[in-house]
């Protein structure tokens, strides 16, 4: 049976059999799927008769970070996302997080809407600074919001369409699920967030659940986000640099001062320089990880010779 993962537990998964309307249930996963990788919630699994997980669906239009505090493991947030709304809050959005967010949805190709929350707290409602940070990532929309007025809602309910999955990426109290509430209104039901104190006594939401909107465009929240390591290159943030770039005259080009550079005089440096750090810690990640593949090749020969070795040693005796 086809069944949609709506939110994560401890070892169990909640899911929704496809076409039942009914309310979602509690699935453990089979012992194999532990070891190839767990579901995530956006995922589409089929349920083996005793109503266990026994495979995930090829996945698309994921959000891959690096695990937080890891280098060679990847953490999958949300699959099968149509749309990423990248959540920053005003007064002052953080440029520098926003982009590696529209890195993060622009890797698996998920197109990104930017949303500036809290527009109570700019003095000009935020609209410009929206459009002015959208047109920066690359985006094609930005919007203020206000959860507490209700500004901009109607704006953003109109991106949210029906039977899509939209994943808002933002860190943690950048007001995420207080726009998730706004936006479902009085409709929020039995299904809400489970709150939860963290180990530094930090309220937090635990579960990463898709909630559905009352038009049945599917929300996922991804609670207590701290840390925004990429994964997978820096995606499509910085295609205009990189365009550029192809038309410096040395193809080594630092863009700082080689004469004939076509990105300096076009490039903000500070983006110039954010793009460069990007690339550097790539760089680095991929480093890390060719390392670990060669230290695990290594381990595996040694294995091989030492069979070898007790071959050899068995002809003897
Ligand atoms: N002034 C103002 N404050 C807001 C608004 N929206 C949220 N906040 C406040 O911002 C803080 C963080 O909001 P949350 O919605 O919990 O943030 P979050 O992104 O869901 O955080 P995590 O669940 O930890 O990821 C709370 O104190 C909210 O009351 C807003 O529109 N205006
Ligand atoms: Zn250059």
């Amino acid at each position: 049976m086809l069944a949609r993962v709506v939110a994560q537990h401890t070892e169990q998964w909640l899911v929704q059999p496809a076409g039942d309307d009914g309310p979602p249930r509690l699935a453990p996963a089979r012992g194999r799927l532990r070891e190839t990788g767990t579901p995530v919630t956006g995922d589409w699994v089929a349920l083996d008769e005793g109503g266990a997980i026994a495979h995930i669906l090829e996945r698309r239009g994921t959000i891959i970070r690096r695990a937080p505090g890891e280098v060679t493991d990847a953490q999958v947030l949300a699959a099968n996302v149509d749309l990423a709304l990248i959540v920053e809050p005003l007064p002052e959005p953080n440029t520098r997080r926003a982009e590696r967010l529209v890195a993060l949805a622009s890797a698996d190709d998920v197109p990104a809407t930017l949303v500036l929350t809290k527009a109570d707290r700019a003095d000009d409602g935020g609209d410009e600074t929206a459009a002015a940070l959208a047109r920066q990532l690359g985006l094609l929309e930005g919007l203020a919001v206000c959860a507490k007025t209700g500004e901009g809602l109607g704006a953003l309910r109109t991106l949210l369409r029906p039977g899509e999955t939209i994943v808002l990426l933002g860190v943690s109290g950048a007001g995420k699920s207080t726009l998730v509430n706004a936006l479902l209104g009085e409709e929020r039901q039995a299904t809400a967030a489970v709150r939860a104190e963290d180990d530094r006594g930090r309220h937090t939401t635990v579960t990463r659940e898709l909630i559905t909107l009352p038009n049945g465009a599917l929300l996922l929240d991804t609670p207590g986000i701290r840390e925004v390591g990429l994964w997978d290159g820096v995606g499509e943030t910085f295609t205009d640099i990189e365009e550029l770039a192809l038309r410096c005259r040395f193809p080594d080009c630092a863009h700082i001062t080689e004469p004939g550079c076509a990105v300096r005089d076009t490039v903000d440096p500070v983006r110039v320089e954010a793009w460069r750090k990007l690339v550097r810690e790539q760089q680095w990640i991929e480093d890390r990880r060719a390392a670990a593949r060669q230290r695990e090749e290594r381990g595996k020969s040694y294995g091989r010779l030492q069979v070898e070795a007790r071959r050899a040693k068995g002809r003897d005796d």
